[in-house]
C-alpha cells in the first residue's frame, strides 16, 4: 500500500488538490452569493488570507490567546474565515454554547474533516461516531464510569502516584542542595499512562520503571509531534479535506505521504495490537489483578449484556480502548502539568493546600488509616477550589469543532452587536457552517467570572453569590445537562466550568479524571514543594489538540515545563 501511496502522491497532489481547490473555491464563492441566510452581519477580524483565512492564526498561535482577543473585541459569537473566505463562527456565548452542546446535540455534528481526524486517531470510536451509533457506544461505556466503579479505581491510581513520589524523592535527595529541576510533563505523562494502564485496562506499561514498551514510545509526545507548530500548508490541507467526499478524506488520512500522519498511523497500529492482546488475555482469564473492575473489563461485560444491534462489534470495542487511551492520558497529564505551573507560581496557594492536606492527614490517622479516600477529597474545600480553578484556567481540550446540521437559529445570552450597529438576541445560521466553540473564552468571560477572570484565583469559588448568577443556569452547562439530583461525593468535586464539555458528547471519563487530579495533587503537594525556574518565563501554551507546555525557542523539543522540586516542609516546619 505504501508503494501505491508513493506512486499516487504526485497524482493525488496535483490531480486532486489543485483542480479541486479551484473548483471548490469557485463553487463556494457562488454558493455564498446565492444562499438565503447570510452571516455577513456577524462581526469579526479582517481576513488575513484567502487560502487559510484565520485558521493559521488560530492553530499556530498559543492556545486560547486569539480566542480571548476576538471574544473581547467582538463578543460571544465571532465570524472568522476559513479557506476561500469561508465563514466560520467562534462561539463563547453561554446560551449559544448551551444550544450547540445540549439542545442541538446531534444537530451540530462534527465536520467531516474532524470526524476523519478522529477516525485516524482512534478509529470508529465515539470521537468519530454520530447519532444512533454514538448513543450506542456511549451506552456501553457508561457503566464503567459510574461513581462506585470510579471509586474502585482509586487504589491503582494511588499506587502509581506513590511510585512517582518514590522516584522524585530519590532524585531530590540526590540533587545538589536537595533541589532537583524536573520536567513536569514528562513525569506526569508517564505516571498518567501508568494509571490508565492499571486502572483502565488492568495492564502494566512499566512506564515509570524504564521498561521498553512500544505503547510508551507511540504515546510519548504524540500530540506535539502530530499537531505541534503546523505550517500554513498543514492548516490549509486539514481544512480543505472538509470539502472532499468522505472516502477521499479517509484515503488522505490512511495513505497520503506525511511524516505527521505517519505518527498517527504508527500509534494506531501499535495501540490496536496491544488492545487486541489485552482483550484476548481477558478472555482467557489473564490480567485479573483488578478482579474485573477495570474499565476495559466493565466495557466488555456491558457489551456482552447487550443484544443484537445494541452490541458493539469487535472493531468498535478496540476503538473504545484507543479512544480511552488517548482521551484519558493526554488530557489528565497536561491538565495536571498546568496545575503545578500555577502552584509553583503561587507559593501561598501551595502552602494553604499543604496545610489542609496535613489537617486531613490527622483525621485519617485518627481513624487508623494512612491513605486518602474520595470522601477525604470531598472534605477538603480548598483542594476542591484549586482543582476547579485549574480546570477553568487550563481546559486541556480548548475547542470543539462542529457544524450546523440544518438551517438553525442560535439563541444568545448577551445581545450581540452586528456589523450595522444593531443588537440581536438570536442568530440565524445556514446549514453547513463550521463552528468552533471556545472553552477558554467561555471559562474566562469577565461577565461570568468577574474582571479578574484571567487570573488564577481559587478563592473565587468560595464566593457563591458572585456574578455567575448573571447567566443563570448557563454558567453551569455540564451539571444542568445531566444530573443535579444524583449528587455523589465524586460529583461534588465537579467543576462548574466547561472544561469537561457538555451535552451528548460530555466527557464520560470526568469522574475518573477528578480522582486522578485530586490524588496527584494531594500526594505530590504532601511530599514536595514546587517553585518556578527561569525557563518558565518562556512557557508557551502549544495548541496540539490538547494544550501542551513548550518553551519559546525550543518548541521542537516537545512538552517541557522545568520546575524546581524540593522536599515539602513537614508539620513542625510550617511558619
Ligand atoms: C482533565 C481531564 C479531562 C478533561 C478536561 C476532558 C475533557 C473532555 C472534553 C472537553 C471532551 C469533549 C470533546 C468534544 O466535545 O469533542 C472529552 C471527551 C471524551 N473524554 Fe475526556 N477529558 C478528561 C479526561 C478523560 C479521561 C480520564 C477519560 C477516560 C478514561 C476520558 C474519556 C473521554 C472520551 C471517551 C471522550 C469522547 C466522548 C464522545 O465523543 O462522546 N476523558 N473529554
Amino acid at each position: 500500500m505504501l508503494f501505491l501511496a508513493i506512486i499516487l502522491f504526485p497524482i493525488t497532489h496535483f490531480t486532486i488538490f489543485v483542480p479541486a481547490t479551484i473548483v471548490v473555491g469557485a463553487l463556494y464563492i457562488l454558493y455564498q452569493k446565492f444562499t438565503g441566510i447570510s452571516l455577513s452581519q456577524v462581526r469579526g477580524p479582517e481576513n488575513p488570507s484567502f487560502w487559510v483565512g484565520h485558521l493559521a492564526e488560530f492553530f499556530q498561535g498559543q492556545s486560547g490567546h486569539v480566542d480571548l482577543k476576538w471574544a473581547k473585541e467582538f463578543g460571544g459569537v465571532v465570524r472568522i474565515k476559513g479557506p476561500f473566505g469561508q465563514d466560520r463562527l467562534m462561539i463563547s456565548d453561554a446560551k449559544a454554547l448551551q444550544y450547540v452542546y445540549q439542545i442541538g446535540g446531534y444537530d451540530f455534528p462534527k465536520s467531516p474533516e474532524r470526524r476523519a481526524l478522529s477516525r485516524s486517531l482512534a478509529d470508529l470510536g465515539p470521537g468519530w461516531a454520530e447519532g444512533d451509533i454514538h448513543k450506542r457506544q456511549r451506552r456501553v461505556l457508561a457503566p464503567a464510569f459510574g461513581a462506585p466503579e470510579v471509586k474502585a479505581l482509586l487504589p491503582p491510581v494511588r499506587r502509581c502516584v506513590h511510585k512517582l513520589v518514590a522516584k522524585w524523592k530519590q532524585l531530590v535527595t540526590e540533587a545538589p542542595n536537595g533541589e532537583a529541576v524536573l520536567n513536569a510533563p514528562k513525569w506526569l505523562g508517564l505516571t498518567t499512562l501508568e494509571t490508565m494502564g492499571e486502572a483502565a485496562f488492568d495492564y502494566r506499561f512499566g512506564a515509570l520503571d524504564g521498561e521498553d514498551n512500544p505503547l510508551i514510545d507511540v504515546y510519548n509526545n504524540f500530540p506535539a509531534l502530530l499537531f505541534g507548530s503546523p505550517s500554513k500548508w498543514d492548516v490549509f490541507v486539514q481544512a480543505f479535506t472538509g470539502w472532499l467526499p468522505m472516502p477521499v478524506i479517509d484515503f488522505y488520512y490512511d495513505y497520503f505521504p506525511s511524516s505527521r500522519l505517519n505518527v498517527a498511523r504508527e500509534n494506531g497500529k501499535v495501540a490496536t495490537q496491544v488492545s487486541r492482546d489485552l482483550i484476548e488475555a481477558k478472555a482467557i482469564g489473564k490480567h485479573e489483578g483488578m478482579g474485573g473492575r477495570d474499565v476495559l473489563s466493565l466495557v466488555v461485560k456491558a457489551n456482552m449484556s447487550k443484544n443484537g444491534k445494541a452490541r458493539l462489534s469487535e472493531g468498535e470495542v478496540l476503538a473504545q480502548m484507543r479512544t480511552l487511551m488517548l482521551a484519558g492520558s493526554e488530557t489528565t497529564s497536561k491538565t495536571m502539568t498546568w496545575f503545578f505551573f500555577e502552584l509553583a507560581k503561587h507559593p501561598d496557594v501551595q502552602t494553604r493546600l499543604r496545610e489542609e492536606i496535613r489537617a486531613q492527614e490527622k483525621i485519617i490517622a485518627l481513624r487508623g488509616d494512612t491513605d486518602f479516600g474520595v470522601e477525604d477529597y470531598d472534605d477538603m474545600p480548598y483542594l476542591k477550589v484549586v482543582v476547579k480553578e485549574g480546570l477553568r484556567m487550563y481546559p486541556p481540550i480548548p475547542n470543539a469543532f462542529r457544524m450546523t446540521g440544518k438551517d438553525d437559529v442560535i439563541p444568545l445570552s448577551k445581545p450581540l452587536k452586528t456589523a450595522t450597529g444593531e443588537y440581536i438576541s438570536e442568530l440565524p445560521v445556514p446549514k453547513g457552517v463550521r463552528i468552533i466553540t471556545s472553552i477558554p473564552a467561555y471559562n474566562q468571560d469577565p461577565d461570568i467570572w468577574g474582571p479578574d477572570a484571567h487570573v488564577f484565583n481559587p478563592e473565587r469559588w468560595f464566593d457563591e453569590t458572585e456574578k455567575r448568577a448573571s447567566v443563570g443556569v448557563y454558567s453551569n452547562l455540564y451539571v444542568t445537562s445531566t444530573r443535579k439530583e444524583t449528587l455523589d461525593p465524586i460529583d461534588t468535586l465537579l467543576t462548574d466550568s466547561l472544561s469537561f464539555s457538555g451535552g451528548v458528547r460530555f466527557c464520560p471519563g470526568y469522574k475518573f479524571a477528578l480522582v486522578q487530579l485530586n490524588t496527584f495533587l494531594v500526594e505530590l503537594v504532601r511530599n514536595f514543594e514546587f517553585s518556578p525556574t527561569e525557563d518558565l518565563k518562556r512557557i508557551r501554551m502549544e495548541s496540539c489538540l490538547v494544550v501542551v507546555p513548550t518553551l519559546e525557542g525550543e518548541v521542537e523539543k516537545g512538552a517541557q515545563m522545568p520546575l524546581k522540586v524540593t522536599l515539602a516542609p513537614q508539620d513542625g516546619d510550617f511558619p
